[in-house]
């Protein structure tokens, strides 16, 4: 099976002439299919710069990036809009909505499957939700429902639209030790049992042995990877 995340010579930098800023310098790095990585390293090295470039949220640079099979060198935004469809996302602040509920949050990511009536979005993120423990709260509105279960609530929402890849960024950083483990080995469990690769963005040394691999960057270079991936867990 090809690698679902294939990058080779990534070079990114912000701003132009004396306002330029390398950002990343030469990035290599492959994600096996069901893979879970974590990406470290201090703040600034340049870690949520390449999630969004593999997220296609921004336009690439230098160097190439197959993303699901998809070359994003120089692909339109109709092409990278059809990519994210296939990526999930998990960000720190979990961008759920605060006037929906937890159920209709989940439903939402299910929209683009017109198959679905609304009756089975619903029925569907109400499932998704209680395989993340929140089968008494499908109803509450994110502001009624603590940081992990909001968190909880969007790795629903990621995994929902059954995703070839899932993007987080630091999901634990807004939560207490437990909460956040608790939130990760969810989505790791969900992501084993469906084969999803997990591309993670995290300071947070509470969470390393979700991986089964660890990358860490500085100065926007790849340092002290393990170039192969652990034995599988
Ligand atoms: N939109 C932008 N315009 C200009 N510079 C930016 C922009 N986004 C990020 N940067 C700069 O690029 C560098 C890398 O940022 P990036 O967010 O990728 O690092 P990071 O490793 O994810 O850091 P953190 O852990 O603090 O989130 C930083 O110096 C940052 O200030």
């Amino acid at each position: 099976m090809d690698s679902p995340v294939e990058l080779r010579g990534i070079t990114f930098a912000y701003g132009e002439g004396e306002l330029r800023k390398a950002v990343l310098r030469d990035v290599d790095l492959t994600v096996a299919p069901g893979e879970i990585v974590l990406l470290t390293g201090p703040s600034g090295s340049g870690k949520t710069t390449l999630l969004t470039l593999i997220g296609a949220l921004r336009a690439m640079q230098e160097g190439s990036a197959r993303v699901l099979g998809q070359e994003l060198n120089g692909a339109n935004e109709a092409t990278r809009v059809r990519l994210r469809r296939n990526i999930g996302f998990i960000f720190q602040s979990h961008n759920l909505l605060g006037f929906l509920t937890a159920r209709q949050n989940v439903a939402m990511a299910l929209e683009q499957d017109a198959a679905l009536a609304e009756r089975q979005r619903l029925d569907r993120a109400a499932a998704l939700l209680g395989q993340v423990g929140l089968s008494e709260h499908l109803d509450k509105l994110p502001a009624q429902l603590s940081g992990g279960q909001r968190q909880r609530v969007s790795v629903a929402r990621a995994l929902a639209a059954e995703p070839g890849l899932v993007l987080a960024d630091e999901p634990t950083a807004a939560l207490d030790k437990a909460s956040g483990h608790e939130v990760v080995m969810l989505l790791r469990d969900l992501a084993k049992s469906r084969g999803v690769p997990i591309l993670l963005v995290t300071h947070d040394p509470r969470i390393l042995d979700i991986a089964d691999r660890v990358v860490a960057m500085e100065d926007g270079r790849i340092v002290g990877a393990s170039a192969e991936r652990n034995a599988a867990r």
